[in-house]
């Protein structure tokens, strides 16, 4: 359960009151998610999320965060709205941390996602792609190929205790993508983190995304094959081809992709399950003591990894062209 910081009753009673949300009757935290604390707020007025940030989450970036998220609803997207105080703060502090409460969205996240799921967040990320036109803040992409090598050598040659021989495989990896990572492709908001958990459905149809936390201006492409990465894998870490060409049909139904994206889609989708292993990794190796949080497994990223090194090109993962 992702609860790192606990609030005590009477301090999160006075935080809400803050708010004009109506006085508050439960708080409870949330179980899901690894990165910051969450709780689910029930007011006399509604049911809201209350977010405390925790440690990968840098308070500088938080106002980029929230504007964004103002930004995309604005447009139309289903996300998670900032709450202002009586003030007009959306961000504050709690116990500790920086914190925020957004307005809660329904609908479910899959935990199985079909080619119909896919096809829906190919399509919803075209849009967010779109609808973040015109955002006027920038963030860099922390999390890019100069932040992995900082990564490795935070875990170390503890890696090799998860997998024999990891560290030097990562390194290798590492390598490759300073030497020839893709430059130049059509760039702009993009979310970077749009896994299963963060999408939600009503039905088959999608009805919201959520955890703007790691979004930054970087290639769409990338957003892409996050997504190809997260969403059509399957258990046994084969591609399935079908959720690939639906995820892509999806995402070019509204936003076609240039030539110069197709090529580097390969190179895309090798980079970012690097990416997710590495922060994997190191989650896994320095879980903070008492959290109450399951790391994810990093060695399901290194299988993805293993089939991104075998990929010829974009066909491979669906694109019929
Ligand atoms: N606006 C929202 N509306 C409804 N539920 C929400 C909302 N925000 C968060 N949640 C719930 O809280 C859970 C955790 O949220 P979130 O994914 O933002 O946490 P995180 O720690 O940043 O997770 P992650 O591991 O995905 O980075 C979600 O899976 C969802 O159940
Ligand atoms: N989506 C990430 C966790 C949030 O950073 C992962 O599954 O590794």
């Amino acid at each position: 359960m992702a609860v790192y910081t606990e609030v005590a009753d009477d301090e999160m009673a006075a935080f809400v009151a803050r708010y004009g949300i109506g006085e508050l009757l439960a708080a409870k935290g949330i179980a899901e998610g690894v990165e910051n604390s969450n709780y689910l707020l029930h007011t006399k007025q509604g049911v809201y999320i209350l977010t405390l940030y925790e440690k990968r989450v840098k308070a500088e970036d938080l106002p980029f965060f929230v504007a964004l998220m103002q930004h995309l609803a604005d447009r139309g997207l289903n996300c998670p709205v900032p709450v202002r105080d009586s003030r007009g703060e959306a961000l504050s502090r709690l116990a500790g941390r920086p914190a925020a409460i957004v307005t809660f969205l329904d609908g479910l996240s899959v935990k199985r996602p079909s080619a119909v799921h896919c096809a829906e967040v190919g399509r919803s990320l075209a849009l967010l792609h779109q609808a973040g036109e015109g955002f006027g803040m920038e963030r860099v992409n922390a999390l890019s190929v100069p932040g992995w090598r900082p990564l490795a050598e935070q875990a170390g040659a503890d890696a090799d205790k998860v997998s024999p021989g990891l560290a030097k495989r990562v390194m290798a990896e590492i390598e490759r993508h300073e030497r020839s990572w893709p430059q130049g492709l059509p760039s702009g908001v993009i979310h970077a983190d749009l896994f299963p958990n963060n999408v939600f459905f009503i039905g088959d149809k999608l009805s919201g995304l959520i955890d703007f936390y790691f979004a930054c201006t970087d290639a769409f492409a990338y957003d892409l094959a996050i997504c190809l990465n997260s969403w059509c894998f399957e258990a046994d870490a084969s591609f399935n081809l079908t959720k690939g060409q639906a995820m892509l049909a999806g995402y070019e139904s509204v936003r076609p992709l240039i030539q110069a994206e197709v090529e580097a889609l390969p190179a895309l989708c090798r980079g970012s399950a690097l990416r997710f292993l590495l922060t994997r990794l190191v989650d896994w190796l320095n879980v903070p003591p008492g959290a109450l949080v399951k790391p994810h497994d990093p060695l399901e990223y290194d299988r993805k990894l293993a089939f991104h090194q075998r990929v010829g090109d974009a066909r491979d993962y669906g694109l019929k062209r």
